[in-house]
């Protein structure tokens, strides 16, 4: 017999408005978010006549399944509760995943917080929300579920204030088959907010992660931000493993209680085991006499409105747009328009945003080649990292290093190494060295120095790569090019597959969606249905969901394996690659290659296998790709550091020089 809760989900979900099942029923108004696997738009619901908010996921950004997504689809359908977003319907329509909800008004948390509290809210609103999204984690772990993703910015708002938390996305089902699984292993999140057991992902994890994320988010709110927050992934990753456990830092720290102080170390313990339950911190002190600031709404109706708020709304803009015509080019992004953006771009001259904007679209202009706003954003992120090796580099060269095993060694410009870079082969043979670098590479390297297994080179953009077997994440555009990548199957999204999906899901006949229309024209991008499947070593080997965060989260240090060469592993930072080579190497890298076949060693190294066996350390005793790219990033920065140090002696002495001469 059905148990009393049980009908009341059947109650529940019988209850539900009949929200129609077709892109053509709904009118998308604007975008107002964009998450890391979704955009998110307001639309219009002719049948209901209703506002509604929808989320449209790129199933081609996924390497999942029907019923992967039938499972997520599931907890949405049957979850039920005042701090939970409803979910109206989704179904699939050409490419993309449409889930429809309602429209919260009052927007997300992050973005309220940044435009109304910058250095975070204080302690009663903090407390009302906090308390808000606890009762929603209570129930998510009560019915055998793991949020995963709790942040400010998964936190909705109604326009009276009511707190809801979203982004179902990632609950992962700790019941399988009836049965509680304990453990979980899968590497999903936004690195800030995860727990240390998830990031380590050796002994997998279990509901208390979730408690982790609530204290980094008692944190953000506090004070703004998430900690570490102003960090590249990498490094988060190493602090939220060997440093101390966050807390509440700066003016904030004096602002709150005690209470408050004592909840986040408790949520904050490196041993999951000793954290409190969600029911349990429902019981603390911090949580006595919550009521809703009443003040909310009004705070609320003052803010901007939704996708006005925070962000790089151009961007946005330009993302979605770039999204549409590279999957509707037959559209060229303007026929059938139903989008209106609502925005206009050229009035706020004093908003940062938008001088941003300026500067990248001036940028864009100069540039024809760019295929996106948001290349040209990612290219000004590594500007700054590219100048400050650059600088290293010329230190490097006025100065050379000594040679020893500690030292970065600039190979150019040393008559006696020439052979390292720029070689005297004739260029037309293609020619690998034991760092994988075949001498057309090495045409385009204008410079490599070498540490250890690590050589560092950089790579001229401006030459394509080599039309070679090796992974096409070597190319600049890689980047953009593995997140936008369309070779991943869809067939199993269209024409009804059918099988196991959940009862709320309608699969499409894969027919095009209309495209929403685009104010300016923007030309589709060739490249990314041009490029072969770019995801290789570690993006190919983890599954849909993972494959994905740990695209974007990583998209700056772009990790590739290139599975066939003796280059073990390597990442990009702008035109700058990092190889690891073999230990031995050194010796082989002073002097030219005699292979002249551009083929390379068949045996992929152990360490190769390691990338492309997943995540964690393998069993064998080989480092998992987050290991890895922990080490490899520990390693850069210590040795950038060094450099560093190196050209602050070089000054020093030159200052001293000058004295000396005067
Ligand atoms: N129902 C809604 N009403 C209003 N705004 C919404 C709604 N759902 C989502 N949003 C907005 O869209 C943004 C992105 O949504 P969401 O977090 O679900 O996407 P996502 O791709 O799963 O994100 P991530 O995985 O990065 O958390 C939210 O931060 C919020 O600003």
């Amino acid at each position: 017999m059905a148990s009393e809760a049980q009908q009341q989900q059947q109650q529940h979900v019988e209850n539900r408005k009949a929200y129609p099942n077709t892109a053509e029923a709904y009118q998308l108004i604007e975008p107002i978010g964009q998450g890391e696997s979704a955009v998110v738009y307001r639309a219009w619901c002719e049948s209901l006549q209703e506002q509604v908010a929808i989320k449209i996921v790129d199933l081609e950004l996924f390497q999942t399944s029907l019923e992967e997504i039938s499972k997520e689809i599931q907890v949405m359908s049957l979850s039920q509760h005042p701090n939970v977003v409803p979910y109206c319907t989704s179904f699939v329509c050409g490419h993309d995943l449409w889930v429809v909800m309602p429209l919260l008004a009052g927007g997300d948390v992050k973005s309220l917080m940044d435009c109304s509290f910058p250095e975070g809210m204080d302690e009663p609103l903090v407390q009302y929300i906090l308390c808000g999204v606890l009762r929603a984690i209570a129930y998510f772990h009560e019915n055998g579920q793991i949020h995963r993703n709790i942040k400010a910015a998964n936190i909705l708002l109604t326009v009276d204030g009511r707190v809801m938390l979203s982004d179902y996305g990632l609950v992962g089902w700790m019941v399988e088959g009836g049965l509680k699984r304990s453990i979980r292993q899968t590497f999903v999140g936004t690195p800030c907010w995860m727990a240390p057991e998830v990031l380590e992902q050796t002994h997998g994890y279990d509901y208390k992660a979730d408690i982790w994320s609530f204290g980094i988010t008692a944190l953000e709110l506090a004070q703004g931000r998430a900690p570490y927050s102003e960090y590249p992934p990498m490094k988060v990753l190493l602090l939220t493993l060997q440093g101390p456990a966050p807390s509440l830092k700066g003016p904030a720290r004096q602002r709150f209680s005690k209470a408050f102080h004592d909840l986040v170390s408790q949520c904050l313990c490196k041993d999951p085991s000793q954290r409190p339950t969600a029911f349990q911190l429902l019981e603390h002190k911090f949580f006595k006499n919550v009521k809703k600031p009443s003040n909310l709404a009004e705070i609320i109706a003052k803010s901007p409105p939704l996708g006005r708020r925070s962000g790089n709304q151009r961007l946005l803009v330009q993302q979605v747009r770039n999204s549409y015509t590279q999957h509707y080019p037959k559209n060229g992004g303007e026929d059938n328009c139903e989008v209106s953006t609502g925005w206009n771009f050229g009035e706020d001259e004093d908003d940062d945003d938008d001088n941003n904007n300026k500067k990248l679209a001036e940028k864009k202009k100069e540039d024809t080649s760019k295929e996106s706003l948001e290349e040209v954003a990612e290219e000004d992120k590594q500007s700054s990292l590219n100048k400050m090796i650059s600088s290293n580099r010329n230190e490097s060269i006025e100065k050379p290093p000594q040679s020893s095993n500690n030292k970065w060694t600039s190979t150019q410009d040393n008559n006696n190494n020439a052979s390292h870079c720029h070689s005297d082969e004739d260029p037309k043979v293609l020619v690998q060295d034991s760092t994988g670098t075949t001498n057309e590479d090495k045409n385009n390297a204008k410079t490599m120095m070498k540490k250890g297994r690590f050589v560092v080179i950089e790579v001229d953009d401006h030459q394509p790569p080599p039309p070679s077997s090796s992974s096409s994440a070597d190319h600049p555009r890689a980047t953009s090019a593995i997140s936008n990548n369309h070779n991943l199957p869809s067939s199993s999204f269209e024409g009804g597959g059918g099988g196991g999906i959940g009862s709320n899901v309608v699969v499409g006949s894969g027919k095009t969606t209309p495209s929403p229309r685009i104010e300016e024209q923007t030309s589709p991008s060739k490249e990314s249905h041009a490029q072969p499947s770019n995801i290789t070593g570690t993006e190919a080997a983890l599954p849909f969901r993972e494959h994905s965060r740990s695209t974007n989260a990583l998209s700056s240090w772009n990790l590739h394996s290139t599975e066939n060469s003796k280059s073990f592993s390597s990442f990009r930072r702008g035109r700058f690659e990092v190889k690891e080579v073999e230990d031995n190497s050194a010796a082989a890298l002073s002097l030219p290659s005699s292979s002249n076949s551009r083929s390379r060693p068949q045996s992929p190294s152990p360490r190769t296998g390691a990338l492309v066996g997943g995540s964690g350390s393998g069993g064998d005793g080989t480092k998992g790709p987050l290991t890895l790219l922990a080490e490899l990033q520990t390693q850069l920065i210590a040795l950038l550091n060094e450099n560093e140090n190196l050209r602050k002696e070089n000054a020093t002495l030159k200052l001293e020089l000058e004295k000396k001469q005067q």
